[in-house]
């Protein structure tokens, strides 16, 4: 027996930072958002109880380390599965990106598996066991809009934000987000106003969107990498609406909503960067079937 499922990455409309906390994690606000740029991961029963991981992208560990193994092995310890699956994943969500490509992976290895080992569990207590993979991956379990808080795990769903499209730029390096929160001073920070953003993705309004973008880590991913700097720039000067980086980074994004100027950036940039995508917000959550 055999299962596609999809699994999109997301970008940070905003990212603000609260504290530091004695667990070593930051108290996170964040307004994060499905995009139509997904990795493909099939799972194949296997009767052995076994984990086996296939992928053509060097950048991903064919081991205990690769999250969606991780989601697996979670499930198979928790409830007792003793049969196996192979996950082959397909990558075209860029590794190290800020896209948040493995917990996506692992979400949607939660919720195919949740269906292929007939597991019947609900889409919340999927982001629950999520939580304990990564802090992004409960998020990516329900997918769609939403207001992440704690360390990323205490989602609330939001609506879909205006329609527009995503163009996205990832510069050749990769960043570490363990790297970027340890150099964060939460004392000197900017913060962005959640509230705001939060009304104007309900009131359907693309340009109070726009206006209330931001991302406390943006500054020290620019810090160490002025190349992403200089992407924004390129970015805003070719005509994006607005320019923000994802999660930790180092992919920058920009939004736009006629097709003649995200052809003009996509064309600008291309070239300039490792990759260039231009997409739709999905908006959409998932729904177990
Ligand atoms: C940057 C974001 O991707 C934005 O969506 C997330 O905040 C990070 O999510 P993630 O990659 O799933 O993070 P995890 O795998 O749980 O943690 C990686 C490392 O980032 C730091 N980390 C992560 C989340 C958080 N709220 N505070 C942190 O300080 C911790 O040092 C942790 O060891
Ligand atoms: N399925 C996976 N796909 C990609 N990377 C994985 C996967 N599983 C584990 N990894 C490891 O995780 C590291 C971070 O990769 P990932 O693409 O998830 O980063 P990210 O998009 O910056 O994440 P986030 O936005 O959640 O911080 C990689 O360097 C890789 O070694």
């Amino acid at each position: 027996m055999k299962l596609l499922v999809k699994a999109p990455a997301k970008i940070n409309l905003s990212l603000d930072v609260l504290n530091k906390r004695p667990d070593g994690y930051h108290e996170v606000e964040m307004i994060m958002t499905t995009i139509d740029l997904a990795d493909r991961i099939e799972l194949s029963l296997l009767e052995k109880d076994q984990i086996v991981i296939h992928s053509h992208n060097r950048f991903v560990p064919d081991d205990q380390r690769n999250l969606a193994y991780q989601a697996a092995h979670l499930l198979k310890e928790r409830y007792e599965v003793k049969k196996g699956v192979v996950i082959t994943i397909d990558k075209s969500i860029p590794v190290a990106a800020g896209l948040a490509g493995g917990s996506s992976d692992a979400a949607a290895t939660l919720r195919g598996l949740n269906q292929l080992w007939g597991l019947g569990l609900t889409l919340d207590e999927l982001a629950v066991l999520g939580a304990e993979i990564g802090s992004d991956v409960s998020f990516c379990v329900y997918g769609g809009t939403a207001l992440a808080k704690g360390r990323g795990e205490a989602i609330t769903e939001l609506p879909a934000p205006p329609t527009c499209w995503v163009i996205l730029a990832k510069p050749f390096i990769g960043v570490s987000t363990a790297d970027v929160y340890r150099r964060l001073d939460v004392n000197r920070v900017e913060h962005p106003n959640t509230a705001e953003m939060i009304k104007g993705i309900s009131n359907g309004d693309y340009q109070q969107v726009c206006q209330n973008m931001g991302n406390v880590l943006e500054s020290v991913t620019l810090n160490l990498h002025p190349e992403v700097a200089l992407i924004k720039e390129q970015m805003k000067r070719f005509g994006a609406d607005a320019v923000l980086m994802s999660g930790s980074g180092p992919t920058v994004f920009g939004l736009v909503l006629h097709d003649s100027r995200m052809h003009r950036i996509y064309n600008g940039l291309r070239g300039f960067c490792d990759q260039v995508f231009a997409v739709r917000l999905l908006g959409e959550r998932h729904t177990l079937d």
